[in-house]
């Protein structure tokens, strides 16, 4: 028998759930094996195919690496975890959900900066005077260092966060976060402001898909079906 095509859909939350909505809509219902806790499901439509619940985090590293097929994420986790987005992987649809912006925020009370360039001017002017560099607490290392590469930000230094990114500056661990945001309320409540052209990526859940298995028609047979239904709204 074929070997099967592993589908990676997240484990939990807003994404799963609108993820198989969608799935199903496309007449591919995804059925888990066992206990409705487990992590392992079969696609209903097309035969040959698994499903892996997995975080969405992990899904960008595994498509990366080959060892799932198809997957649905975050377009900002790929761009964080597949360097220069180097070819191994190709998204195939926006799937419509799981909108989050990734922007870099200071605090309000910085009257003198709201853009990239005086970020850089202040970061100077901070290490002169504190003898130290700008701390910008993030989980997204990658995008954070191409992004103030781009802009011409230098004089900083990145604190990795894991969690409650937006209380760094209050908590006095950094001056500056990159994060994501959707509604702004987490910003707003931390007393944060995002910068004018401080918006790195506007990310959404994406169905994406190592690019070798693209050869496989029980790929391009889920994908098309994707499609079809994203297209009808
Ligand atoms: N308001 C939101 N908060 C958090 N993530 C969001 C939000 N809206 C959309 N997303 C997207 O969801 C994805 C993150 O999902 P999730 O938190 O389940 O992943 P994870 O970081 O891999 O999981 P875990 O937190 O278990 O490590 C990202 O692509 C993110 O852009
Ligand atoms: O702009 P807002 O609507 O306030 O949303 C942004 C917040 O939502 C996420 O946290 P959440 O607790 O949802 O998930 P996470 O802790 O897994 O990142 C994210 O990390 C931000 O902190």
């Amino acid at each position: 028998m074929a070997e099967p095509l592993i589908v990676a859909l997240p484990s939990k939350g807003r994404l799963m759930e609108q993820a198989a909505g969608v799935l199903e809509k496309a007449g591919l219902a995804v059925e888990r094996i066992g206990a409705a806790r487990t992590y392992q499901g079969r696609l209903n439509g097309v035969d040959g195919v698994e499903v892996a619940f997995l975080s969405a985090t992990e899904i960008a590293h595994m498509l990366r690496e080959g060892t799932v097929h198809l997957g649905v994420t975050g377009e900002d986790l790929l761009d964080e975890h597949i360097a220069d987005r180097d070819g191994a992987v190709d998204i195939l649809h926006h799937m419509g959900f799981g909108h989050a912006d990734v922007i870099v925020a200071v605090p309000q009370c910085w009257l003198d900066v709201a853009t990239m360039a005086d970020l850089d001017e202040v970061s100077v002017a901070f290490h002169a005077r504190h003898g130290r560099r700008v701390r910008v607490a993030t989980k997204y290392l990658n995008v954070t260092r191409r992004f103030f590469a781009e802009k011409g930000v230098r004089g900083y230094r990145i604190v990795e966060s894991l969690g409650a990114t937006e209380g760094a500056p209050a908590a006095g661990t950094a001056e500056v976060i990159v994060d994501i945001t959707s509604t702004g309320a987490t910003l707003k409540a931390n007393h944060l402001k995002i910068l004018d052209d401080g918006v790195i990526l506007r990310s959404q859940a994406v169905l994406a898909a190592n690019r070798a298995a693209l050869a496989d028609p029980r790929a391009t047979e889920i994908a098309r079906r994707v499609g079809e239904v994203l297209a009808a709204g």
